[in-house]
């Protein structure tokens, strides 16, 4: 299943810089363990924004849950979720 999501991260103006700077390579590590695995298909910077939109390849709602929630940033963001499905006209065989 497919799911395009939305994450806005709004760290604290006051975090210590030292515990940000964790949170963002933790989160680096996991993402980046996501993607080989192939459960993490697309992951793209909003120009501008301290933002990403992702395409998660996940097997359930319950596993995308779950996968948002382990995110180490997810204490700090906002998260918007859509299920995909493949349109009509879309002239791919498959969906990538
Ligand atoms: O920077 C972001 O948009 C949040 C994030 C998701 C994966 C990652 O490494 O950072």
């Amino acid at each position: 299943m497919l799911f395009h999501v939305k994450m806005t991260v709004k760290l604290p103006v006051d975090m210590d810089p030292a515990q940000a700077a964790k949170l963002k390579a933790d989160e680096k590590e996991l993402a980046q363990r996501l993607q080989r695995e192939g459960k993490w298909r697309h992951l793209w910077r909003i120009a501008g924004h301290y933002a990403n939109y992702s395409v998660f390849d996940l097997g359930s709602v319950e596993e995308l849950h779950d996968t948002l929630m382990q995110l180490p940033l997810f204490p700090y963001m906002d998260i918007e979720v859509n299920g995909l499905c493949r349109h009509p006209s879309s002239i791919h065989q498959d969906d990538r």
